[in-house]
């Protein structure tokens, strides 16, 4: 196994292969104010306590707010891109379940690139427990596998995790800051090795290592 030393490799424009993407920019800011305003909805019917009458008004309320943004839909696949300082672009699903940016149901998660890799600060509310007041484990390992996946990603070497493994330090809490971290490790042939941790005041809560496998370029 080597270590990877390769500078940042331009990612092939997904265009090429018919795939739909759009432009971080072009994304309304209505709609990521709309998501973060779901996300909060979310959050408040998983823990409401209101009554019957409240209750069913918000139902009406959101039926009429589903109706109203229903008419058009963008296909599922779609990808976002993103301009690199460097001035060369990077693509991930619009719809991403763990970092989607207009997808309300994934976490606020940022990734974003700090020293060797990746790096987000987050902080998850009461929608993604597990054991009481803390994270759910399959939701730390999906976050876990974004961060590794994209670390690999925005090294110039996408691919699909072919194998993930978690080990869980100690427990994750609900509603305080987390840092999550991963990066590049060593490549093979196509084989990409990635590590990465969730951390809690310093301290490792959840640590993962995986194997992505880089898309294959020859077809
Ligand atoms: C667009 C922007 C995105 C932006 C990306 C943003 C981050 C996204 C993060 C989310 C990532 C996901 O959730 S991905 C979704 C979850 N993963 C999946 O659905 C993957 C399902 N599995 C597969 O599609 C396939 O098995 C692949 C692609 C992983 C590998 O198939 P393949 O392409 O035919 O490659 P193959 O020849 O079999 O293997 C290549 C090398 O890897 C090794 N290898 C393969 N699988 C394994 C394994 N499980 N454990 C050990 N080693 C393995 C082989 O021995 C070989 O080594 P050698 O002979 O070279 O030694």
């Amino acid at each position: 196994m080597t270590v990877h030393d390769q500078p940042v490799a331009e990612t092939p424009d997904p265009r090429e292969f018919g795939l739909s993407v759009l432009p971080e920019h072009e994304i309304p800011s209505e709609l990521t104010a709309l998501v973060a305003d779901v996300r909060a909805l979310v959050d408040a019917v998983a823990h409401t306590e209101a009554g019957p009458e409240d209750l069913a008004e918000a139902r009406a309320s959101v039926a009429a707010a589903t109706e109203r943004i229903s008419g058009t839909r963008r296909e599922t696949g779609a990808l976002m891109e993103q301009t690199r300082p460097d001035g060369t672009a990077e693509y991930g699903t619009l719809t991403n379940v763990v970092s989607g940016v207009t997808n309300p149901a994934s976490p606020p998660l940022q990734l974003e690139r700090s020293g060797d890799g990746l790096r987000a600060e987050i902080t998850l509310n009461g929608v993604y427990q597990g054991p009481p007041g803390l994270v759910h484990g399959g939701w730390i390992a999906a976050i876990l596998d974004q961060a590794l996946g994209g670390a690999a990603s925005a090294a110039g070497m996408p691919g699909m995790t072919a194998n993930l493994d978690v080990n869980y330090r100690s427990p994750t809490p609900l509603h305080a800051p987390l840092e999550v971290t991963a990066r590049v490790t060593g490549t093979e042939r196509r084989k990409v090795f990635v590590s990465g941790e969730v951390r809690h005041n310093g301290t490792v809560t959840a640590e993962g290592t995986a194997l992505m496998v880089r898309f294959d370029a020859s077809g």
